[in-house]
């Protein structure tokens, strides 16, 4: 199988290009490939795919092979393979995935090869039904109660095609993540499971953020997350609609729009491509 390693503020996929290449089974190969000992080393696998109804359509699946209704460092990788490699020749695409048709503009650089790119997340989903939460009343979850082992939470819950679960701490460098993370992103509440942010407040227009991902674990950044972050600070009054969001692995751009999309805006990065015998 022919590939693509490419990283979106470090967030790290294995890219196929299926309009050449064919998988048969994407589970299985994301957690083959994904294995950072034995494999190509990635947070999954991300297919990039023929579409009728958009110009690319994104299938992603995390490193223990779980399929993800949408990736936001992914979709901007996406748009990068497809206008460096030919398969668009416009800045302003569209692009199908689990969450719906995306739209998106491409910044290329001096050698014509996009080096950033912003993207029409579409509107946050906030009820329970839409996250999915299990538990009532049927209305946003901002700023409810969680206890963890420990510790007692104030969550804020927000799907941009896929579920996230927003938290505040003090000292985000310092935080648990990975003794916490998983014990949330299973906790009965969430029927799907979801993924988690772990936030520091800087100022209303800058935070800090550190993931724990759904189906993969603690990743350098996570570009829904960051959409979802976004929206949470508002909800809370805690950060403006428009943020700076430094990541582990690098900054995302945010704003979101009110009663509108979240736009999303940061880089691609191609690494390396190469072949594996699966
Ligand atoms: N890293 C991604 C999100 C990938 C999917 C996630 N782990 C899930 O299962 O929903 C991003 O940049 O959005």
């Amino acid at each position: 199988m022919k590939f693509t390693k490419m990283h979106g503020a470090g967030n790290d996929y294995v890219y196929v290009d299926c309009f050449k290449e064919t998988v048969d089974n994407p589970a299985e190969t994301a957690i083959k490939v994904s294995n950072r000992n034995f494999g190509i080393g990635s947070d999954g696998l991300i297919l990039i795919m023929p579409t009728d109804k958009a110009d690319v359509r994104m299938r992603m699946f995390n490193s223990d092979g779980s399929e993800s209704e949408m990736c936001g460092n992914g979709i901007r990788c996406v748009a990068k393979y497809a206008y460096d490699h030919g398969i668009v020749t416009k800045t302003e695409i569209t692009a199908e995935t689990g969450a719906g048709i995306l739209t998106l503009q491409l910044f290329p650089n001096a050698e014509n090869k996009v080096e950033r790119v912003r993207v029409n997340m579409g509107p946050p989903r906030l009820s329970r039904e839409e996250i999915p939460m299990n538990g009532t009343p049927a209305a946003q979850v901002v700023a409810e109660e969680l206890t963890v082992l420990d510790k007692t939470f104030k969550i804020t819950c927000v799907s941009m095609g896929n579920p996230h679960c927003i938290i505040y701490v003090d000292d985000v460098d310092n935080f648990p993540v990975a003794t916490y993370g998983p014990l949330i992103e299973n906790h009965q509440l969430f029927p799907r499971r979801t993924n988690v942010e772990f936030i520091q407040i800087i100022s209303r227009t800058e935070v800090k953020q550190r993931t724990w991902e759904r189906g993969a674990g603690e990743t350098l950044a996570c570009g829904t997350g960051a959409s979802a972050v976004c929206v949470a600070g508002v909800l809370n009054n805690l950060t403006d609609r428009k943020i700076l969001n430094h990541l582990a692995g690098g900054d995302l751009e945010l704003e979101w729009v009110e009663n509108g999309p979240v736009f999303m805006t940061g880089p691609a990065t191609e690494v390396f491509s190469g072949e594996i015998a699966l």
